[in-house]
């Protein structure tokens, strides 16, 4: 690993370590945490972007830079959107209308090699990809990389060729093309044990494995709940007039303010319609259709679905390139 990459940038990558949601005990120390964050992120890296599906932690992520960015005079960071070929069809409308309204450069990641032979071949989510049908490229990453010996994999997210191949690469190959040094993304110590022991700058420098980069993770210390007092309590209010300053929780998609409509929140609707996380069509199950935010947040799982969390496949995934 190189130890000077990049060798003018200037932060502690032990912060963070050894903590978890309950050292920030209010949403004030946790919105003071990302701004400082986001902010040393803004100004130490010549080229960052940030990871944005849509979901409700790169949204959060999205905001505080938007604020960063506004308040201190940073231009703000291009957003990345991996395309995996199996998003619900409603999030590309949703990230296109809020880049728009936020003056935010968007671009697509997309594994094309991959997706040409799904398109050719009309590929359903767990059909089978030969390996030899790929490009050089991603058999290197299938063979080299992940090791992996078999003829074929499933075109399917939640597994260990798939999700290298359809959001690592991808995400290596704009890494690459973009030429990005920093990756902020909205990743949670509480969402995932393998992503417990993060902190907020993390170094990825083999180059081996990726275009040497840190990743830059503000939101870190947001439990599920907390980003969604932050939405009601910050973002929404800041985002949409009719909401007042103070905060307001709506119980409903026919609950909010007179005049509002769900297209005017930066919400997506699929957490209206009671779905926790996003991950892709074939993979996020819904158990309610309460809104997300009135759920059993603690009780309850946010990631009921999401084959990526069995066994140690998202550490794998992780040390690979992952988020
Ligand atoms: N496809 C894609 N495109 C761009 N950015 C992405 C992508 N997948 C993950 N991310 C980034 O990682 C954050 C956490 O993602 P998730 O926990 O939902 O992803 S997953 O479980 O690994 O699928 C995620 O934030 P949220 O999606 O808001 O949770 C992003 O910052």
């Amino acid at each position: 690993m190189s130890n000077d990459f990049p060798a003018s940038v200037d932060v502690d990558y032990t912060d963070g370590e050894g903590e978890s949601p309950d050292d920030y005990p209010s949403i004030q120390h946790k919105i003071e945490k990302a701004v400082e964050v986001t902010r040393r992120g803004l100004e130490q890296y010549d080229n960052p972007a940030v990871m944005w599906t849509g979901g409700k932690d790169s949204t959060l992520t999205l905001y505080f830079i938007n604020q960063v960015a506004e308040e201190y005079g940073y231009e703000k960071p291009t957003a990345v959107f991996i395309d995996h070929f199996q998003h619900f069809d409603s999030i590309t409308d949703f990230v296109e209308h809020w880049a728009d309204e936020w003056g935010i450069d968007l671009v697509y990641a997309r594994n094309d090699d991959v997706g040409a032979y799904v398109e050719e071949h009309g590929l359903e989510p767990g059909d089978d990809i030969p390996v030899d049908a790929l490009s050089e490229h991603n058999q290197h990453h299938i063979r080299e990389i992940l090791e992996f010996e078999e003829d074929a994999f499933p075109f399917l997210l939640d597994t260990y060729v798939g999700n290298h191949l359809l959001k690592t690469v991808a995400l290596n190959d704009a890494l690459e093309e973009y030429d990005i040094d920093g990756v902020i993304s909205g990743v949670r110590w509480d969402e995932q044990e393998a992503r417990a022991d993060e902190t907020f700058f993390s170094p990825r420098h083999d180059p081996d494995l990726f275009p040497p980069h840190d990743r830059i993770q503000p939101i870190l210390q947001f439990a599920e709940t907390d980003v969604w007092d932050a939405f009601w309590n910050f973002v929404v209010p800041d985002t949409v007039d009719a909401f007042p300053d103070e905060g307001y929780i709506p119980q409903a998609d026919d609950d909010l303010p007179e005049g509002v409509t769900q297209a005017d929140v930066p919400i997506s609707p699929k957490y209206f319609a009671g779905f926790r996380s996003l991950g892709s069509e074939v993979s996020t199950e819904k158990t309610t259709e309460e809104p997300a935010w009135l759920q059993n947040l603690e009780g309850t799982t946010e990631r009921a679905g999401r084959a990526q969390d069995k066994e140690d496949l998202m550490e794998r995934l992780r040390d690979l390139g992952y988020m």
